[in-house]
């Protein structure tokens, strides 16, 4: 039979309808004061959580998976989710120990959507969206109007919520119920309890990755250019291990990059002691930013999704100054733009939209390779138009291996109106 039209086999007969029997009512309250009723689908347990929204159209598959969304309520704009159910999370082939999805469970807390499909169709679907949430303890609401929640959260910000099953869906809860997550570790949660190894035996360079919620697809970009992956807990102290690597990786990861300052420091040292490459990705790059000296915020309503265009303000690898690249994004923080960028660093690229801090470099000058981005080159879901910075990374780490000196990373920078920093102040 073709690809794409095999029939699965193991699909609830039941989930051949559009339509869950018996309806059970549900809602989103939101701290703020407003309330969204609609039908239930995936766990009946009532959740509290911080509510955020994902302009993504597909991939809600890797958006609930991904670590960086624990604690969240994540609504979707795309008015239908669940038409091409939920595969198997099995580690492929080529890439034993790392999962199929961006990690082994359903991470957000909750997801609402418009019109949640229960019938799906894909040839690697083996449950409905419906069973999966089910499966996993977490909530779904479907029946409500998710424009209007995301113009509420573009207006007033990323708000507390809980999203209210069965008899819990007319109970408004009292303000001070309301469970805030960022005041929780939440990395500790998501981090893996133990250093392991991934392709031990691998050609590529040496590579240590802080793990502060890895998504998968990082872990599979390195292992896939032959890099020897040492993951580690988010509060290892590399610098006592450094020596044995060619590279360091600061993961992406859920909540309040300032919850971990004594790792901000612990990277502080490392940067200014060590003379390999560092990357970092999203919270990874927010804590090299601590490091560097930079201050970091909240957002208001933050960026999710999988357009987000960027700006490329210098060349590196296969980054050339004045593109813009569109990207994967999931984040509420954001290292603070200033004219006086850290003696070192340099702005690597802006966001499109709204001019926030997409990426920072280590200078030529500074004789170090260090660079972090604030999306996802990996992509999982969204556009993979920087993927490559994980070959140039790879490569900085195995070139490092052979003795490599500092060289010029930047080749020119983009001068619009002024400095780059001043282009987006
Ligand atoms: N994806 C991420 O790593 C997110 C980083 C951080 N939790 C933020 O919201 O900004």
């Amino acid at each position: 039979m073709a690809r794409g039209l095999a029939t699965p086999t193991n699909i609830n007969p039941a989930l051949l309808t559009n339509v869950l029997t018996p309806k059970t009512p549900a809602a989103l309250h939101l701290k703020s004061g407003q309330s969204y009723y609609g039908e239930s689908f995936g766990s009946k347990e009532s959740k509290f959580g911080e509510t955020v929204f994902s302009t993504s159209i597909t991939s809600y598959t890797d958006s609930m998976t991904d670590p960086s969304y624990l604690g969240q309520i994540l609504v979707f704009t795309s008015p239908m989710i669940g038409n091409y159910g939920v595969p198997s999370n099995a580690p492929l082939a080529d890439t034993p120990g790392i999962p199929f999805l961006e990690s082994v469970k359903i991470q957000c807390t909750g997801v609402v959507v418009s019109d949640v499909a229960l019938k799906f169709s894909h040839y690697q679907a083996v449950e409905s969206l419906h069973q999966w949430c089910e499966r996993y303890n977490v909530p779904g609401l479907t029946g409500v109007d998710t424009r209007a929640i995301t113009s509420l959260l573009r207006d007033q910000g990323t708000t507390l919520g809980r999203l209210a099953v069965g008899d819990d869906a007319p109970v408004v809860p009292a303000d001070v119920d309301f469970w805030d997550p960022s005041k929780d570790n939440l990395i500790a949660q998501v981090s893996t309890p133990h250093k392991y190894t991934l392709n031990p035996n691998g050609a590529g360079p040496r590579i240590a990755v802080l793990d502060f919620g890895s998504k998968a697809n990082i872990l599979r970009s390195l292992v896939k250019r032959d890099a020897v992956v040492t993951v580690l807990p988010w509060d290892y102290d590399f610098n006592t291990i450094r020596d044995q690597f060619d590279g360091l990786f600061l993961s992406n990861g859920p909540g309040d990059p300032k919850a971990i300052m004594d790792t901000v420091m612990r990277v502080r040292q490392t940067i200014n002691e060590w003379n390999k490459p560092i990357f970092g990705i999203c919270m990874g790059h927010q804590i090299l930013g601590l490091a560097a000296g930079l201050e970091a915020y909240r957002m208001t309503f933050g960026n999710r999704g999988h357009n987000q265009p960027v700006l490329a303000l210098a060349s590196s690898g296969s980054i050339k100054a004045g593109r813009v690249y569109v990207t994967s994004q999931n984040h509420q923080y954001a290292l603070r733009l200033t004219e006086d960028f850290p003696s070192g660093w340099a702005p690597f690229f802006i966001n499109c939209n709204d001019s926030s801090v997409e990426g920072i470099i280590s200078t030529p000058e500074s004789g170090k390779r260090i660079w972090g981005v604030q999306f996802h080159p990996e992509s999982a879901g969204g556009p993979l138009d920087t993927i490559e910075m994980f070959t140039d990374f790879v490569n900085e780490c195995q070139a490092g291996r052979r003795g490599w000196k500092a060289s010029a990373m930047i080749a020119d920078e983009v001068k619009i109106g002024g400095s780059a920093a001043k282009l987006a102040v």
